[in-house]
């Protein structure tokens, strides 16, 4: 039945071969004009811009198409930073003619004829899109301009400035790829081997395993395939569809794909099947014809088989499974007895005697989704549904068992839907698309649509933040944890561990709403542990492990937890301090806690939390010598983890290093969270080494660190450009980070830090952006749902932009208040329910938050915060000294060293030694003074204050000073 290729499109291509090569001899004659005036080979970013002004201003076409194909070729052959520097000196350089663009507009306005308004046009065009025209004149100039495009979409999200280069590469590919202008060719297991292995890597929907793969999907007559090519490109396809001839519409793909399926015989064969469809030109992105595609394949098939009557698809879904994580629908209770989240967690479900329950379940929401979900412009959320169905197709069938392949079962739990391609109706179904977003479907998939009403019934009482985990958790089989010593944990093994810890906290009397201490080791099962409590009901109360017992007894003391894990060696001395609390051990190797775990223990049932239930405590040291414990709730850490796995771009594909510690919100919630929103992976450091992180990252893509991090990867001579290829974003915060990290950063490896701002309090408030620019010395814009104002510290008068005053943040972030400290948390809000930050800062007028000064004399080293007051007291406290002020003055590794200045009694014999030693057992490490100076009197103001600032000046250089 197949027949020969004879189309005029054929003969089409091969002319043009014939007009490549008279352009080239054209050129090469330019070529020899052009040396003759000096303008030959583009050598820098200047030569770039002399050589595309002479094409621009050249009349000759022979030099001109000499000129063009030097300026393609440079751009071939320069690397990614050159790339950037030619896309910006197009943006820059390379837009209108601001002076004739003017008097255009002042000729219009006086005087608003159409030939006016044709001058104002012509004025307004950027001289980029003549530059881009006549390179396009160049042979093979085509496949170069989609690949700046590629580059300009790549970069775009950096440098806000290509959004115009970008625009201007659209609309002239948009009218070079009009639909006018493509050739459909079959694609046939007898086409050549380069376009056959372009198929392979294009692909985009089912994987083509290898070449056997290919041909099983080529080669037999009952399957075809067609793709759209250019004339200029005859190499290239821009999009290609797969088509199975078969008598019925398939309801699963592995009847299509099947190895040892029988093949239809094609003069019966009733129904086309398009079961693939994969766009081939990133550089392509937002000029679309697939539509045109689909239909010119229908009229080609009908032509050739008369005997078809169908067309359909076999689609994937592709975004139900990340709607359905948000769906309160989860906590049904199926038939069968679990809810349906719980079903979907286990890894053979789809085996299992009940995959019916499942698929019963699920239907309803396919359908839903598909439906009714909309998103921009009240169009379908799913990108699928949205091409075939604003093609004027319609849903005909959900195939709820239609492909239980791993990509399958991620993206849609296993769903697949067949539209339908009516010819005679496609025109009027489109219109109704387009005019009122009115969507056709089959009366049997529409009645299972569910109202809102219908989908908020299920309303369950489960347990926020961990439905939440489950719900997001990938397959159980995907790496959550890889150790140092390459142990991995999987998110089936998280779900386990975290049940089995769960139980053994019951075990050893920790109920719902008690407080779990927990003073460990960085090892996994302490994250396990966090979210056994999670699981348990209970709050955590990690504590870092720097911790003197004279600190731990305060923070016992206070938060009255019922049960203490602590390392091994340390549970003689916690034991004697720990009141009422029982004690269990943890550490890597084991423990107390681990013993308690009873038989059967891979499965507990969350105790139900809503999400202002409480999740956990933090210390914060406070301003006046007592630690605060700040109260974070489930929907704190949820709204967080959520809001910046998005804005960080984060995705299952991620690895993340993780060397911060993780008793503090940056490593275990900021970090962690993530992680387990984005269903990532993450390397487990126990500790911060720069050699081993920069190893690491041959294999992560995101690094999160304090700027000390920073300061000694810098100082290591690994950090390479080379070394961070493979990462997408360095993530400092905790901290202020250093312009000068920032930029010796960027000089070093060309990726910009991104800092944000965040504070135990609050969770994350404020990020500079993934797409747009990051600033040096700003914490970027206000998180998604969060509200950030400046406010006079004292009136609370908000304050313009510009302006100087405290920062205040409002948010699903923003912590519950301080445990047992109801005054103090009540004066820490205003009445509107902002909470006053203590850090000074201002907005500038782009929207960028600047913090210019941290509350309250705070020190942060290393990303610990460290409150003098404390710190003073316990050196005031020691015999022979009459006072200290302690201040933190700037430290080369840790951003600020804390630093005492003493004054002691005249006959006092009181040493620097002395104070170190007895502070040792008193203070943890990181507040210790890194240097003591004793002084005759402090400086004070005229009210008798001591004048902190003074002091700061005047010792500024005691670590950096050479
Ligand atoms: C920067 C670090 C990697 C440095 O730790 P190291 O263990 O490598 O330090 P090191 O081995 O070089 O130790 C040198 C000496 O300094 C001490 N030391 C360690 N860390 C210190 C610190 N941060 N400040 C001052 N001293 C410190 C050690 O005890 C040691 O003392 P000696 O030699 O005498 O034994 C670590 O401090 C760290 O991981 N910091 C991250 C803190 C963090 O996660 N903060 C988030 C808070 S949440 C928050 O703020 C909110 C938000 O994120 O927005």
């Amino acid at each position: 039945m197949r027949t020969q290729d004879r189309r005029p499109e054929h003969k089409l291509l091969t002319r043009q071969s014939f007009f490549s090569d008279f352009l080239q001899t054209l050129s090469d004659r330019g070529r020899q004009f052009m040396a003759l005036v000096g303008l030959e080979g583009a050598d820098t970013a200047q030569d770039f811009v002399s050589l595309s002004e002479a094409l621009l201003r050249g009349q000759g076409e022979a030099s001109g198409l000499a000129l063009a194909q030097d300026i393609l070729a440079e751009w071939r052959s320069a690397d990614r930073q050159k790339r950037l520097d030619y896309l910006l000196i197009l943006a820059r350089q390379f837009g209108p003619d601001l002076e004739k663009l003017e008097k255009a507009v002042e000729t219009w306005q006086r005087d608003r004829t159409p030939e006016n308004a044709i001058r104002l046009h012509e004025a307004a065009e950027p001289k980029r899109q003549e530059l881009i025209r006549r390179l396009n004149m160049a042979p093979g100039a085509t496949g170069t301009i989609l690949d700046m495009r590629t580059e300009t979409l790549s970069r775009m999200g950096e440098h806000k400035e290509l959004k115009a280069v970008d625009a201007d590469l659209l609309h002239l590919i948009s009218s070079w790829f009009n639909r006018g202008f493509l050739v459909m060719r079959p694609i046939d297991w007898s086409t050549s081997a380069s376009l056959l292995e372009k198929v392979i890597r294009y692909e985009a929907v089912h994987a083509i395993a290898n070449w056997d793969d290919l041909r099983r999907r080529l080669a037999p007559v009952d399957r075809r395939c067609f793709a759209f090519f250019h004339p200029r490109l005859p190499d290239e396809p821009l999009i290609f569809v797969e088509v199975a001839l078969m008598d019925h519409a398939p309801a699963a793909i592995a009847e299509v794909l099947a190895e040892d399926r029988a093949e239809t015989d094609v003069s019966k064969a009733t129904t086309a099947v398009f079961y693939s469809i994969s766009n081939c030109q990133v550089g392509l992105r937002g000029v679309s014809f697939g539509n045109f595609l689909l239909k010119q394949v229908v009229e080609e098939l009908q032509r050739e088989y008369p005997a078809l009557r169908d067309f359909v698809t076999l689609s994937p879904v592709p975004g139900f499974a990340a709607w359905l994580r948000d769906q309160e629908a989860l906590d049904t209770p199926l038939e069968t007895g679990p809810t349906l989240g719980a079903m979907l967690e286990r890894p053979d479900w789809h085996t299992h005697t009940v995959p019916d329950a499942v698929a019963k379940a699920l239907e309803p929401l396919v359908a839903t989704y598909l439906l009714a979900a909309r998103g921009q412009g009240n169009q379908p959320l799913d990108p699928v549904a949205r091409f075939h169905l604003g093609n004027g197709a319609s849903l005909d069938r959900l195939n709820m068992l239609g492909d239980l392949s791993p990509r399958g079962l991620k993206n849609a739990h296993g769903a697949m839907v067949n539209y339908r391609y009516h010819l005679k109706d496609l025109e009027k179904n489109h219109e109704l698309y387009a005019m009122h977003r009115e969507l056709v479907a089959a009366p049997a998939v529409r009645k299972l649509v569910q109202t809102p009403k219908a989908r908020g019934k299920t309303s369950p009482a489960g347990n926020h933040f961990f439905d939440q985990i489950r719900a997001r958790a990938p397959s159980p089989d995907k790496a959550f944890i890889e150790t140092s010593d390459g142990r991995v944990i999987t998110y089936g093994g998280m779900l386990r561990r975290s049940s089995e810890l769960a139980h053994a906290l019951v075990k050893l009397g920790a109920k719902p709403g008690d407080r779990v201490a927990m003073q460990t080791e960085k090892c996994t099962d302490a994250l396990m542990l966090y979210i056994a409590c999670i699981r348990a009901g209970a709050a955590l109360l990690p504590l870092n492990t720097a911790y003197t017992i004279p600190e731990l007894e305060y923070f016992f003391g206070d938060a009255k937890p019922s049960l203490i894990v602590c390392a091994p060696g340390a549970e003689g001395d916690i034991s004697k301090i720990a009141g009422d609390a029982r004690v269990a051990t943890l550490s890597a190797d084991g423990g107390t806690l681990c013993d308690a775990i009873p038989e059967n223990a891979a499965d507990f049932t969350p105790v139900p939390r809503g999400p202002d239930d409480l999740a956990c405590i933090l210390y914060t040291s406070g301003t006046t010598g007592r630690s605060k414990g700040a109260m974070l709730t489930h929907e704190n850490l949820a709204s967080n983890a959520r809001v910046l796995a998005e804005t960080w771009h984060f995705s299952p594909d991620d690895v993340l290093i993780h060397a911060l510690p993780i008793f503090h919100i940056h490593g275990l919630f900021v970090a962690t969270n993530v992680i387990l929103f984005a269903g990532a992976s993450m390397l487990f450091y126990e500790k911060f080494d720069p050699a081993q992180i920069i190893a690491a990252m041959q294999r992560a893509t995101v690094l999160m660190g304090v700027p000390t991090f920073y300061v000694r990867l810098l100082g290591h001579k690994g950090l390479t450009e080379d070394a961070t290829a493979k990462m997408r974003l360095f993530v400092s915060g905790s901290a202020p980070l250093l312009p000068e990290t920032f930029h010796a950063f960027k000089e070093r490896t060309g990726h910009a830090i991104l800092e944000r701002y965040g504070m135990t309090e609050t969770g994350m408030n404020t990020s500079n952006p993934y797409d747009g620019e990051r600033i040096a010395e700003t914490v970027g814009l206000p998180l998604t749902g969060t509200e950030v104002r400046i406010a006079e510290p004292d009136s609370g008068k908000i304050l313009p932009a510009g302006e100087i005053g405290v920062i205040e943040v409002r948010g699903p972030n923003i912590f519950k208040g301080y445990w047992n400290m109801p005054e103090k948390t009540a004066s820490e809000f205003r009445t509107d329910g902002f909470f006053i930050t203590g850090d000074l800062g201002m907005i500038d007028e782009r929207g960028y938050v600047r913090i210019l000064g941290r509350g309250k004399d705070l020190v942060i080293s290393g990303g610990f915060n460290v409150y003098p007051k404390e710190v003073e007291s316990e050196i005031d406290s020691i015999e022979g000294v009459v006072e200290s002020a302690v201040i933190g003055v700037p430290h080369p590794d840790f951003g600020e060293g804390v630093t005492a200045v003493v004054v002691r009694a005249p006959s006092s014999t009181v040493d620097e030694s002395k104070i170190v030693s007895l502070l040792e057992s008193r203070l943890a490490k990181f507040k210790q003074p890194k240097k003591i100076v004793f002084v005759d009197e402090l400086p004070r103001n005229t009210m008798g204050k001591v004048q902190k600032a003074v002091l700061r000046e005047q010792y500024r250089g005691i670590y950096t000073a050479r």
